[in-house]
């Protein structure tokens, strides 16, 4: 831009709330309340058990001698992937320190594109700059991509522990059983921890047999937090708020919000952040309770949306058929299966697509069962009329129209 054009001499105002820091008047350090953001063990609170029994299991390959694999259960939110993420980066200090050369990767199987896209991921994330092996995107099998890893392992590395995360998302467990198992079937001499980790209990049923006598013995589910710990666990992320920006209530109240249905520690961490960006964007001086019912609905639609992603573009019009009846019927809240496939015929008309199989739906509703977007009964009806099963929204139907509008 030339000097003179009179743009440069004045503060634009539209930057005002830009400090020179790249702060702003609300926020000192905004990535500390980001879901992303891989906190100090000062800061993790309530979880030091379960970090000590996962250390327990991995723990000797910092020694470079084969690790236990262990699979972690437990509600969205619970603290799953934090634990897992930072026992193995304390594995990989404590290994470098004593001079061994441990592996590590972490792999959302949600955001990958199936097996081969996750082991290209574990791959890239191991190999170092000057390696002769390569990790392309696409072009080369599944099997190569293990073979690929074994070199690098077999070169580079004493042992490695991968973390494969929402495991339950791929479309089987080959890359389960095969990474826990590579050791012992003689494709590779490096030992291999997997930590694996799923919001569904009932994956086990899904896993073949051999992958779960491999983890058979080392399985920990998380519960969820109660309100006091989720109080806690925002209280430890303050200093993201410059000094005196956070109003007293505030805390309590989205901790509180956090803890409804079950204490999701990422819905209360995102509702806070939410808050503090309405605040900043509406020109208030300080992050005040009211902030939080503003930015409520935006947040929770979010985390549906976190929830849902992933699963075929039906489910959500199955969501949006029993949103559409849970909102025409106030009073009731269940529906029966033939209604709820009623009212999504009504929506994939709307939206132009063809509709699936009832059986296909049936199988859809039990997936979102899965993931606690909605939950359902038995009914054992009277005489004559049999049995049938009813499903509820367990979130509010207008969040559930929201996401869909904006999906
Ligand atoms: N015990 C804790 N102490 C401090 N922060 C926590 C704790 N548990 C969770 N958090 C924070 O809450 C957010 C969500 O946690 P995390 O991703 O580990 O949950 P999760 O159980 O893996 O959930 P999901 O199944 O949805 O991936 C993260 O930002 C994390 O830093």
């Amino acid at each position: 831009m030339p000097a003179d054009d009179g743009f440069d001499r004045e503060p634009d105002p539209l930057f005002e709330s830009v400090e020179p820091s790249g702060g702003d008047r609300i926020f000192e350090r905004r990535e500390l309340v980001t879901i992303d953001h891989l906190p100090t063990e000062d800061r993790i609170v309530g979880r030091d058990e379960q970090i000590r029994m996962i250390a327990g299991e991995i723990g000797p390959a910092v020694s470079g001698a084969p690790p236990n694999s262990v699979m972690i259960y437990g509600k969205t939110g619970s603290g799953k992937s934090l634990v897992a993420k930072h026992v193995v980066q304390r594995s990989e200090r404590e290994a470098t320190r004593r001079g061994n050369a441990l592996a590590t990767g972490y792999a959302n199987c949600s955001q990958a594109k199936g097996n081969s896209d996750t082991l290209q991921q574990l791959g890239e994330q191991i190999t170092p700059a000057d390696s002769s092996v390569t990790f392309p995107e696409r072009g080369i099998s599944e099997n190569e991509y293990f073979n690929r890893l074994w070199t690098v392992l077999d070169e580079q590395y004493d042992a490695a522990v991968f973390i494969l995360d929402e495991i339950d998302r791929l479309k089987n467990d080959d890359i389960l059983m095969i990474l826990s198992r590579a050791a012992e079937s003689g494709s590779v001499s490096t030992p291999i921890g997997v930590i694996a980790i799923s919001n569904k209990i009932n994956y086990r049923e899904q896993m073949s047999e051999r992958t779960k006598s491999s983890f058979g013995h080392t399985e920990y589910v998380f519960d969820p937090y109660d309100a006091t710990q989720l109080r806690e666990i925002l209280a430890n992320r303050t200093d993201a708020f410059k000094n005196g920006t956070l109003e007293d209530g505030v805390i309590p109240r989205a901790a509180a919000l956090g803890a409804k249905e079950h204490g999701d520690a990422r819905k209360a961490m995102r509702l806070l952040r939410y808050a503090g960006d309405y605040a900043k964007n509406n020109g208030a001086d300080t992050v005040r309770e009211e902030h939080l019912l503003e930015v409520r609905a935006s947040a929770e639609a979010e985390r549906l949306r976190d929830l849902v992603s992933g699963l075929p573009s039906h489910s959500r019009h199955v969501l949006n058929g029993l949103a559409a009846l849970t909102k025409q019927n106030e009073e009731r809240q269940w529906f029966r299966t033939t209604q709820i496939i009623d009212a999504y015929e009504r929506v994939c008309r709307k939206e132009g697509v063809d509709t699936l199989t009832k059986d296909r739906v049936r199988q859809l509703l039990k997936e979102l069962a899965f993931l606690e977007v909605t939950e359902n009964r038995s009914n054992h009806g009277g005489k004559g009329t049999g049995s049938y099963k009813e499903h509820r929204l367990m979130w509010d139907a207008e969040t559930v129209s929201r996401m869909h509008s904006r999906s």
